[in-house]
């Protein structure tokens, strides 16, 4: 943990919760226990998360576009011997942010120090672990959008000028000192970059969106993943548990293991194609990785409201769920699969979801 520093007479306080420690996403267990196809981080991931988690740029798969670019950068960087650019990665959860900022500690041969918006409360939480950074150094920061206003303010000219301005004393005595920060890279992570301030947003060099992956990536992920889990798989049935992994190495690693266990359980020491689509069928995961709720939506937009327009709020009550969740964790993956289309009077569902459904589109009025 970070130790108290005490600067000309003023003690910071480190962070209240371990900074160094993330609260790496929370899962969102419901009545019925976590959901398999929440892309959440979750209990059983973490053990699978350290074994499975990519180290260098060349063992993490897809994302091309940001590979390249982080490779040029991060080279420039080490010919320069200078710390690069601060960079934000930005995306829902799973598809590999945290991942992304230990590459990139690794590939510049740099320490990693790591922390979290909300783990950072006051301005000495943050005076603590910017005074105990080294040259060189990159200080990770998850869910960055959760910084709260005043931390914020002590890190611009952090990030600017690699400098930190604080207060001593308090009225007519109070002066402003300055004190100088070794040259560090500010990595930041978020799910929500629409919750981030402009002027944070502007001090970052590099911004990258990442997207989901197409099923040939997540199948390469899979078959990286069986292999070192030590677990045979064809290249079909790689491909079978991509297909319904929602574009997200994360619930892919998980899929691989559930399938594990299921081909376990079936006495079968293979999983080829058929083998995947039977036990993700078990689970209830469709041939479009949708579970069982991602269908109740389908069909409350669909049937119940013939595909009229429903705003979030009643989509929520109706399915006893909260709207944050709605819309954070299941309608992106509706809307990025083209089931689900959001109109300035609410959701609709599309032809798509009638297809799916396996029911006729009501006939224009
Ligand atoms: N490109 C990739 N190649 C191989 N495995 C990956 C890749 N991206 C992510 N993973 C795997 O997916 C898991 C989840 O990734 P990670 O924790 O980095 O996601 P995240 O974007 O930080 O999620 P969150 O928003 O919940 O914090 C990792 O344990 C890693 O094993
Ligand atoms: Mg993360």
């Amino acid at each position: 943990m970070a130790s108290d520093i005490e600067i000309e007479g003023m003690v910071f306080e480190a962070a209240s919760a371990d900074p160094g420690c993330p609260p790496d996403g929370e899962s969102r267990p419901t009545e019925e226990g976590p959901r398999v196809l929440s892309a959440d981080l979750q209990e059983d991931d973490l053990a699978l998360d350290r074994s499975l988690r990519p180290r260098m740029l060349s063992d993490y798969l897809g994302q091309t576009k940001v590979k390249e670019s982080l490779s040029i950068l991060i080279e420039a960087a080490r010919a320069r011997n200078e710390a690069p650019d601060h960079i934000l990665f930005s995306g829902p959860p799973g598809l590999g942010k945290t991942t992304l900022a230990t590459v990139v500690a690794n590939e510049l041969g740099s320490r990693i120090k790591t922390t979290s918006g909300p783990a950072i409360e006051r301005t000495g939480d943050l005076a603590a672990i910017l005074t105990n950074l080294e040259e060189g150094d990159v200080l990770f920061v998850d869910e960055i959008h959760r910084l709260n206003r005043m931390v914020e303010e002590v890190l611009y000219p952090a990030l600017e000028d690699y400098a930190l301005d604080i207060v001593v004393g308090k009225g007519p005595a109070a002066r402003s000192i300055r004190l100088d920060l070794p040259r560090f890279t500010l990595v930041g992570a978020t799910t929500r970059t629409g919750l981030l301030t402009g002027p944070l947003r502007d001090r970052f060099g590099m911004v990258f969106r990442l997207q989901y992956y197409d099923s040939h990536e997540l199948a390469a992920i899979v078959r990286r993943s069986a292999a070192i889990l030590d677990v045979s798989v064809t290249p079909s049935g790689a491909l079978e548990v991509a297909r319904r992994s929602r574009g997200t190495p994360r619930l892919a690693n998980r899929m691989l293991k559930r399938v594990r266990d299921w081909a376990q359980v079936q006495g079968l020491d293979c999983i080829d194609e058929d083998v995947a689509a039977q036990a993700l069928c078990f689970f209830e995961i469709d041939a479009l990785g949708l579970d069982t709720m991602d269908n109740r939506i389908l069909e409350l937009l669909a049937v119940q409201f013939s595909g009229r327009p429903v705003g979030l709020s009643t989509i929520a009550s109706a399915l006893s769920e909260d709207v944050g969740t709605i819309e954070d964790v299941y309608e992106p993956y509706l809307m990025q699969q083209g089931l689900i289309i959001r109109t300035p009077k609410g959701r609709q569902a599309t032809l798509r979801a009638y297809d799916h459904l396996g029911i006729a589109a009501p006939s224009a009025p």
